[in-house]
């Protein structure tokens, strides 16, 4: 499918900015820019990758879309619908039970206190997502199958179960509210390595299947075409190339992009296989960073579906 016959995007920023303001000593005020002129689109059934180094202004992206902060300019749009524009219980209840997040720490988000059942049964009750309470068992047999547990998970406590496990449970939760747009904050990261793929296999079949859209957060350019059709490598609040995830594995154009690949630690990894030659990056990371961080708005289209922000090349050199 192109990229021009998606329809409208279930979330789009356009062109957000998001500064911070800290109190600095005798009344003055630092403002810094965590996010400058963001703009991307999600779309059902599909998932774009968030990729960046510590800092960047992944995580800011994510609570901008889910209004624990608003912009300070630009727009959020939900299905074409300023967020901004969403006041009152139902409306906010509505969009925060389809557009849900996922942590990095499974655990962290689990009360230790109650059973894997009680965890899925209140979304269910509070998002009205049964019209009676018998319904609810099947309905969590149901959620259990759908992220591959078996249901006699439903009586355990959270530490009862792996990393994986818990992981498999919130993904569960985010069924369980109806969600459409999932924003996975670095999901694997604190798994097993033996564990994540099974974990980032379960989010494909949720977009493929049930047709939830998916933000994949992540610094590790490596796992992104795991799942994301399209990837935004960020760099100090800036997206600095986008597009086709396979295409920027390929071809990746800006320093930025390059330095990550040449990060990655390990050459067996599938994703080797894509990066036609060698990103023998010679120059320092120090250097390509400094380069980066120079403004500039004009963009480089590397095919119809891959994007850099230009940078000044004598500085590569
Ligand atoms: N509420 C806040 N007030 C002030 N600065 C903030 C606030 N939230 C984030 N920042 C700053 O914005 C920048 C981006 O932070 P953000 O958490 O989005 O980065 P990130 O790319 O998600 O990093 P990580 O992978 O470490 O979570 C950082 O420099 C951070 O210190």
């Amino acid at each position: 499918m192109t990229i021009q016959n998606l329809g409208t995007p279930t979330i789009e920023l356009r062109n957000v900015v998001k500064d911070f303001t800290a109190g600095g000593g005798f009344g003055s005020r630092d403002t810094f820019r965590a996010l400058n002129n963001i703009s991307l689109k999600l779309y059902k059934g599909r998932s774009l990758a968030l990729v960046g180094e510590s800092g960047c202004g992944k995580s800011t992206c994510a609570r901008l879309i889910t209004k624990v902060h608003s912009p300070s300019s630009g727009e959020i749009l939900f299905k074409g619908q300023n967020i901004e524009e969403l006041k009152g219980r139902k409306a906010m209840l509505d969009y925060r039970g389809k557009v849900q997040m996922v942590f990095q720490d499974p655990f962290g988000s689990l009360n230790p206190t109650h059973t894997i059942a009680h965890h899925l049964t209140r979304p269910l009750l509070i998002h009205n997502r049964v019209s009676n309470k018998s319904e609810i068992p099947a309905k969590l047999e149901e959620l259990l199958n759908l992220v591959e547990l078996p249901s006699e998970h439903l009586a355990k406590y959270p530490h009862q179960l792996s990393g994986g496990q818990r992981q498999r449970i919130n993904l569960a939760r985010a069924i369980a509210v109806g969600a459409e747009v999932i924003l996975a904050d670095e999901p694997t990261s604190m798994l097993d390595v033996s564990i994540r793929l099974g974990v980032l296999n379960l989010m494909q079949e949720m977009k493929e299947k049930m047709d939830i859209g998916f933000l994949y957060i992540t610094h590790d350019l490596a796992t992104a075409h795991y799942i994301a059709e399209e990837t935004a490598v960020m760099y100090r609040g800036r997206i600095v190339e986008w597009g086709d995830t396979r295409e920027i594995l390929r071809n990746p154009t800006h320093p930025y992009t390059r330095l990550l690949i040449s990060a990655v630690p390990d050459p067996d990894l599938p994703f080797a296989n894509l990066i036609e030659s060698e990103p023998n990056y010679s120059v320092s990371a120090d250097k390509i960073r400094a380069l980066s961080l120079q403004p500039s708005e004009k963009v480089i289209k590397v095919n119809s579906n891959h994007f850099a922000l230009s940078w000044k090349e004598e500085a590569v050199a």
